[in-house]
């Protein structure tokens, strides 16, 4: 059975070319960075080249980029990290209800260990409000961690406004732009961010490989602690095929942005009307501009998102009910729940996620299908037939 791939929020095929950068790294060149003689420096080389390419995608300094394990690390680190370290300054961290796990579940945990977390409300279209924003900054804030782009429904915060408030309060900006490297231009400076959690396996990068930005100047406690490297701020010996992965993934993103920004928002703009058009009581969850390009992200009523999964995998589509992170648990998306959405409604959630490879003949497979799976599902339900 051919297979069509609608999850590319959940991760992505690495790209042939990056799987070419790193083989050398996993076979020859397989050195220890660390090591003074010439298997090590050519190691150390292709890090140090690495750290340029990666610092070069989000307007960074090569010397500002920290390689981790991927992007939960670098939120955990980010976070936990400038908490230790600005623990004389206060306590109070402000954040959102729709973040990814790595930054809620860190929050819960730093909250029961003497620190106050501000979860900020989202509006319908999962928007902050700059003023709710301003307004819950207090004397010992230390830290705003706010994220680029939503996994789940693609909204984009407005990060700029979000680092300016932040910058005028003198207060640490985080941002988990996991989602948005590679589909928003990125630039730290211009942004007034501070620290930037990002992921290789989204950017048709390997897995277990990402970076956090620190902004030089920002003081930050380890999270590992072990060696000497990453400027003895992450302890481990470096993962060099990974790191060549990442960097040759970022480039190649850099790259093709703009031509990539817009051939997903035309398929996802064509699916979205597509679905819209051919599926009564359907509503869009996110903002219908402010989104990622290659986000679709629907409600359809009377049935389970999970149920629609499952036809859709029968036939070879592979999308998902929110992020992969959370299904196989039984209780509805956060992100959904926050933006207003009935529990009943929310789980009735699917996300369609679109990357470089998707082609206009596989979305349109999606909308030829999508109308008669729901409608035998809909015969089926007791809410439909009520
Ligand atoms: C917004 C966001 N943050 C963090 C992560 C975690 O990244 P990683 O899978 O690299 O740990 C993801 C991916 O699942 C994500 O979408
Ligand atoms: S039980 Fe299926 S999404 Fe909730």
């Amino acid at each position: 059975m051919q297979r069509r791939y609608f999850d590319y929020a959940a991760t992505t095929p690495l790209d042939s070319e990056v799987l070419n950068e790193m083989l050398p790294h996993m076979k020859e060149n397989f050195g220890n960075p660390s090591s003074v003689y010439s298997y090590g420096r050519d190691a150390r080389k292709v890090i140090d080249d690495s750290r340029e390419k990666v610092a070069s995608i989000i307007g960074a300094q090569a010397k500002e980029i920290y390689f981790t394990s991927g992007g939960t690390e670098s939120d955990n680190w980010a976070i936990k990290g400038t908490a230790f370290a600005n623990k004389d300054k206060g306590n109070h961290i402000i954040t959102t209800t729709v973040e990814h796990h790595a930054v809620l579940h860190t929050c819960k945990y730093l909250e029961k260990h003497g620190y106050e977390v501000t979860y900020l409300p989202v509006d319908e279209y999962g928007l902050i409000d700059l003023d709710d924003l301003k307004n819950s900054i207090r004397e010992n804030t230390i830290l705003i961690t706010v994220m680029f782009a939503n996994n789940e429904i693609g909204t984009i915060q407005p990060i700029a406004e979000i680092g300016k408030i932040a910058k005028e309060n003198k207060v640490l900006f985080h941002t988990d732009a996991v989602q948005a490297l590679g589909s928003v231009d990125i630039d730290v400076k211009d942004l007034g961010v501070d620290l930037m959690s990002i992921s290789g396996h989204k950017i048709y990068g390997p897995k277990g490989i990402g970076a956090l930005y620190v902004r030089k100047g920002v003081k930050i406690d380890n999270l590992i602690h072990g060696g000497a490297q990453e400027k003895k701020k992450r302890g481990g010996t470096e993962n060099t095929p990974a790191i060549a992965g990442f960097a040759k993934a970022c480039e190649m993103a850099q790259s093709t942005l703009t031509d990539q920004i817009k051939q997903a928002t035309e398929l996802r703009d064509y699916m979205i009307k597509g679905i819209l058009d051919s599926i009564p009581e359907v509503k869009l969850n996110g903002h219908p501009e402010k989104r990622l390009p290659g986000n679709v992200n629907v409600s359809i009523r009377y049935i389970e998102g999970e149920s629609i999964l499952l036809s859709l995998d029968l036939i070879g589509i592979a999308a998902s009910s929110g992020s992969a992170c959370t299904s196989g648990s039984l209780d509805p998306s956060h992100v959904l729940l926050a933006i207003g959405l009935s529990h009943e409604i929310a789980h009735g959630s699917l996300r369609f996620s679109i990357g470089k490879y998707t082609t206009k003949e596989e979305v349109d497979f999606v909308l030829d299908k999508l109308p008669g799976i729901i409608q035998r599902l809909r015969d089926m339900s007791p809410l439909y037939n009520a």
